[in-house]
C-alpha cells in the first residue's frame, strides 16, 4: 500500500457515493410520495372530486391522463376510483359509454405503483374481457394512460400466436385477456404464474359470468389466489349472489351512480322503433342506408350468417357508401382490420353480430340499427350504447320490430328506456327485391349464403327463451325467404322434426316410446340451434359444441342419422315390416303361437322330410328347360356311390376321401383348361404375326416377289440428259435414255433408290391424296429452312436441269 493509497480509497468512496446518490434520492422521494398517497386514500370523498388531480394519484398517472385530455372524471370514475384505492371489492354499474374502463385502469396503475411492482414480480393485475376486440381496446387505453409507468402489459387473446405469447408470459405485470385464452395459458404454459395477483377485473362482468363462460370462468377463478381485490364492471351489472359467491365476494361495495337516473341509457341517445312486415324488412334497411350515406351506421343482426349474407348482398347492390362486416367466424386478423377501419372511417356502414354489442368504443357512431329484435333488454342496452358515448357523445338508435315482436317495447319501457314509435311511409321504401332475385339467380354462392342466412335466423328465433316475442309459429318464413331473394324457401330440418313429432304424438298417443322420442327431439332442437350463437366468443361456441355433442346420442335413439323426422316415421314402419318374415320363420312364429319351442335342428328335419333341396341354384334356358351344371356332376365312382348311399348325417372321413378323389378329376379338368387357353393364345399370336407381316408389305420395303410398277420414276433423259454407258455412276440414278422399265440400268438404279411409299400405297389401292399432306409438309419444312436466295438458286437449278 503506498502513501497515496488511503487518498485513493477516499476518492473512490467519494465517486461511488456520487454515483449512487441520485438513485437513492429518487427512491426516497418515491417512497415518500407513496406514503403520502396511501395516507390520502381514506380521505377521498367522491362528491368533492372535481378533477383527476383531486384524487391522490401518482404523477405518472396524472400526466398520462392529462396527455389524453382526461381532466374531469365521470361519475363512475369519481365513485369507483376512491373505493378501489381503499382496497375494496367493487360491483360497478354505470350507463354505456360512461367511462368504466378508466374507472378500473387508474386503480390498477396506482395499486401496483404503490406496491413498487417490478417486472420480476410477475402478474399483478388481471383484466378479463368477454371479447377479443374489447380486450384490445382496454389494452390500448392502458398503453395510452399508463405509458409513463414501468410496468409491462400483455394482451392475451385467441387467434394470436400462442408461442409468442407463451415466451413473454413471465414478464407481464398487467394482463388483459379473454377467458378461453387465459385458461389455455393457465393449463399449458409453465411460465404462467399468477400467484402474486393483487387485483382482478371483470369487464362486462355479467357476460363473463353467464352460462356461456361458466365452466371456463370457474376454472380460472380456482387458479387465482383468494386474497386479491376484485372489481366487476358492466352497464347491466349482475347482483346474483351465486355469481358473487363464485368470485369469493362477500361484501362488495356497490357503485351505481346512475341507479336513480330517469333512464338506464345515455341521455344523449335518441331511441325509436318501427314495426314492419317481414318482407319489408330488407327494403327498409336498404332505404335507410340510401338516405344516410354520409353517416356512420352500425347494424346489428342476430347471426353471423345473416351478417355475412347482408354484407355480400349490399356490396353487390352498391348503396354508395363503404360497407363492413364484423362477426365471430371471421379470421382474427380480418376482425382486427375491420374493427380499426370502422373506428377510423366517418361514412361507413358496419353489419355486426352481438360480438360488437358490448364495450366497444367506436368513435362518433351516428346510428345504431337493431335490425333483428335483441334477445333481451340488456342486449338492447349494450347494442344501443355503441352510440352517444362519452361526455359529449350524441347518437340515435333505431329498433326494427316485426308485428308480433312489438310487445318487446313494453319490456324496454318497464326498464326505464325511453323509446318512441315512428312510422315509415311504405311508398318511401325502395325495395331492391327484383335486383336481389336476379343477383341470386346469377350467383350460386350468394344464393347459398342467403339460404344459410335464412336457416340461421329461423333457428336463432326458435332458440330464444322469450317465446312471447320470439314465436316461430308467427314467423312467416316463406315471406322472409322471399325478402332475402329466395323464391323457394330452404328446408328447415328442425322445424320438420318438430312438426312430424307432433303428428306422431297425435297418432300414437298411448305409445310411451314415442312420448320419450318427442321429449328428446325437443332437447335436440335446443342443441341443433346453437349455431346462431356462433356470433359470440369462441368459448361460448365451445360450450355449445360440447352441448351438441352430448345431445347427439339422444337423437340417435329415434333416428339413424338424426337428419329429419321423416326417418322417425320410417323407423316406426320398419318395425311393422320386420313382423313380415320369411317362410321358415313364419312357421317359427306360428309354432311360437302354439307354444312349441322350435329349434334349428327341428326346422332342418322338416326341410329334409319335405325333400326340399336347400342352397341349390338351377339355371334355365329361354324355353324354361333346366340346365345341368356340368361342374357339379361328380366324376369319381366313389363320389357317385357316396351320393347314392344318401344316409342321414355326414361321414366325415368318407367325405374327405370323396373330395380327394374328386380333386384328381378337378386337376385334370384344370390342366385341360390351361392347355386350351395356351392354344388359344398361340393362335392369336400367330394371327397377329400374319397381320403384321402383311402390314410390312404394304408400308415397309418391297418384296422381291412383288410385281413392281416403276412407271412413276422420272424420265432420266429429261432430268439428267443423255450420257455414256461408261459414265454410269452407281451411286446416282442412271442417265440412260433407255426408258424401258426392264432395262439393266434401271434395275441397278432400282437397287439404290428406295421408292417412296406413296407409289406402293397407290398400287395397293390407297389414294395418294391421303399421304399428300406429308409431302407438302416436307417441302414446306425444306423451304422454310432455306433463305430466299437459296430457294431461288435451287429453283433455277431445277429449271435448268429441266430445260436440258
Ligand atoms: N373522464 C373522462 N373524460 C373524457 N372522456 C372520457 C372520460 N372517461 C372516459 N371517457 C371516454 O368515454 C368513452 C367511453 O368510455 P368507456 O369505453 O370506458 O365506457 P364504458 O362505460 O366502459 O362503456 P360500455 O358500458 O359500453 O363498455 C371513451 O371514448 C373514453 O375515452
Amino acid at each position: 500500500m503506498t502513501k497515496d493509497e488511503p487518498h485513493k480509497k477516499k476518492n473512490e468512496k467519494k465517486k461511488k457515493h456520487k454515483l449512487f446518490t441520485p438513485r437513492k434520492k429518487k427512491s426516497v422521494e418515491e417512497d415518500a410520495a407513496i406514503q403520502y398517497l396511501k395516507a390520502q386514500y381514506d380521505k377521498i370523498v367522491s362528491d368533492e372530486i372535481k378533477t383527476f388531480k383531486d384524487f391522490p394519484l401518482s404523477q405518472k398517472t396524472l400526466k398520462g391522463l392529462k396527455e389524453n385530455n382526461y381532466i374531469v372524471p365521470t361519475d363512475i370514475q369519481k365513485q369507483a376510483i376512491g373505493y378501489a384505492l381503499q382496497g375494496k371489492d367493487i360491483l360497478g354499474a354505470a350507463k354505456t359509454g360512461s367511462g368504466k374502463t378508466l374507472a378500473f385502469l387508474i386503480p390498477i396503475l396506482e395499486i401496483l405503483f404503490c406496491k413498487k411492482w417490478t417486472r420480476l414480480d410477475g402478474v399483478g393485475a388481471l383484466v378479463i374481457s368477454p371479447t377479443r376486440e374489447l380486450a384490445y381496446q382496454i389494452y390500448e387505453t392502458l398503453r395510452k394512460v399508463g405509458h409513463l409507468h414501468d410496468f409491462s402489459a400483455g394482451l392475451i387473446i385467441g387467434g394470436q400466436n400462442l408461442k409468442f405469447e407463451r415466451k413473454r408470459m413471465d414478464q407481464i405485470n398487467i394482463l388483459i385477456s379473454t377467458p378461453g385464452r387465459l385458461l389455455q395459458h393457465m393449463d399449458e404454459n409453465p411460465l404462467f404464474d399468477c400467484s402474486q395477483l393483487q387485483i382482478l377485473i371483470l369487464d362486462e362482468a355479467d357476460r363473463c359470468l353467464d352460462l356461456g363462460f361458466e365452466t371456463t370462468m370457474n376454472a380460472i377463478i380456482e387458479n387465482l389466489p383468494p386474497n386479491r381485490q376484485t372489481l366487476l364492471f358492466s352497464a347491466t351489472q349482475t347482483k346474483s349472489v351465486k355469481d358473487l359467491a363464485r368470485l369469493s365476494l362477500s361484501f362488495p361495495t356497490y357503485v351505481a351512480p346512475h341507479e336513480q337516473a330517469a333512464t338506464v341509457t345515455p341521455e344523449a341517445l335518441q331511441q325509436s322503433y318501427i314495426v314492419c312486415e317481414i318482407d319489408n324488412k330488407l327494403g327498409t334497411l336498404w332505404s335507410f342506408i340510401r338516405n344516410h350515406l354520409k353517416q356512420k351506421v352500425l347494424v346489428f343482426m342476430a347471426t353471423c350468417k345473416q351478417v355475412k349474407y347482408m354484407y355480400e348482398l349490399f356490396c353487390k347492390l352498391r348503396p354508395g357508401v363503404s360497407l363492413l362486416a364484423l362477426y365471430g367466424t371471421l379470421h382474427q386478423e380480418k376482425r382486427e382490420r375491420i374493427y380499426q377501419e370502422f373506428c377510423r372511417k366517418s361514412n361507413v356502414i358496419l353489419f355486426a353480430t352481438d360480438l360488437a354489442s358490448r364495450g366497444l368504443d367506436f368513435p362518433k357512431v351516428n346510428w345504431v340499427i337493431q335490425y333483428d329484435c335483441p334477445e333481451n333488454v340488456d342486449t338492447y342496452i349494450h347494442r344501443a350504447g355503441r352510440t352517444a358515448r362519452g361526455v359529449l357523445g350524441k347518437g340515435e338508435g333505431l329498433l326494427i320490430l316485426l308485428q308480433h315482436e312489438e310487445s318487446f317495447v313494453e319490456e324496454l319501457k318497464k326498464s326505464k328506456i325511453p323509446i318512441n314509435k315512428i312510422s315509415v311511409d311504405p311508398s318511401k321504401i325502395m325495395s331492391p327485391q327484383r335486383k336481389i332475385e336476379s343477383l341470386l339467380s346469377d350467383n350460386t354462392d350468394l344464393k347459398q349464403s342467403a339460404q344459410r342466412a335464412f336457416v340461421s335466423y329461423v333457428k336463432s328465433v326458435s332458440l330464444m327463451k322469450n317465446k312471447d316475442i320470439f314465436n316461430i309459429q308467427l314467423l312467416d318464413t316463406d315471406a322472409y325467404a322471399r325478402s332475402l331473394g329466395l323464391i323457394i324457401p330452404p328446408r328447415i330440418k328442425f322445424m320438420y322434426k318438430k312438426m312430424n313429432i307432433n303428428k306422431v304424438s297425435e297418432k300414437v298417443t298411448t305409445d310411451d316410446t314415442i312420448k320419450k322420442l318427442k321429449s328428446k327431439a325437443g332437447d335436440d332442437e335446443g342443441s341443433d340451434l346453437s349455431e346462431s350463437e356462433t356470433d359470440n366468443t369462441p368459448i361460448l361456441q365451445q360450450t355449445k359444441k360440447v352441448k351438441e355433442k352430448k345431445d347427439i346420442p339422444k337423437f340417435d335413439f329415434h333416428s339413424d342419422n338424426g337428419d329429419s323426422d321423416e326417418d322417425v316415421f320410417i323407423k316406426v314402419k320398419k318395425k311393422n315390416v320386420e313382423v313380415d318374415m320369411t317362410a321358415p320363420e313364419e312357421e317359427y312364429t306360428q309354432s311360437k303361437k302354439k307354444g312349441k319351442p322350435l329349434t334349428k335342428a327341428a326346422i332342418a328335419k322338416k326341410i329334409l322330410k319335405k325333400k326340399i333341396k336347400v342352397n341349390t341354384t338351377v339355371k334355365f334356358t329361354e324355353d324354361g328347360e333346366a340346365i345341368d351344371d356340368d361342374k357339379k356332376d361328380v366324376k369319381s365312382e366313389l363320389a357317385k356311390q357316396f351320393i347314392n348311399e344318401n344316409v342321414g348325417g355326414i361321414d366325415i372321413e368318407k367325405a374327405k376321401e370323396v373330395l380327394r378323389e374328386e380333386d384328381k378329376f378337378d386337376k385334370i379338368r384344370f390342366r385341360e383348361k390351361v392347355k386350351a387357353k395356351h392354344k388359344e393364345q398361340k393362335r392369336k399370336l400367330k394371327n397377329k404375326k400374319k397381320e403384321d407381316d402383311g402390314e410390312k408389305d404394304d408400308f415397309g420395303s418391297q418384296s422381291d416377289s412383288d410385281d413392281v410398277d416403276l412407271s412413276w420414276l422420272p424420265d432420266p433423259d429429261r432430268v439428267y440428259g443423255e450420257k455414256d454407258d461408261s459414265d454410269v455412276d452407281l451411286t446416282k440414278p442412271s442417265n440412260d435414255n433407255n426408258t424401258g422399265s426392264g432395262s439393266e440400268d434401271t434395275e441397278i438404279y432400282e437397287k439404290y433408290h428406295r421408292p417412296p411409299k406413296r407409289k406402293l400405297l397407290e398400287n395397293k389401292g390407297i389414294p395418294q391424296e391421303s399421304i399428300a399432306p406429308r409431302k407438302v409438309k416436307k417441302i414446306e419444312e425444306v423451304s422454310a429452312s432455306l433463305s430466299v436466295q437459296e430457294a431461288e438458286a435451287l429453283a433455277m437449278q431445277l429449271l435448268k436441269s429441266k430445260r436440258k
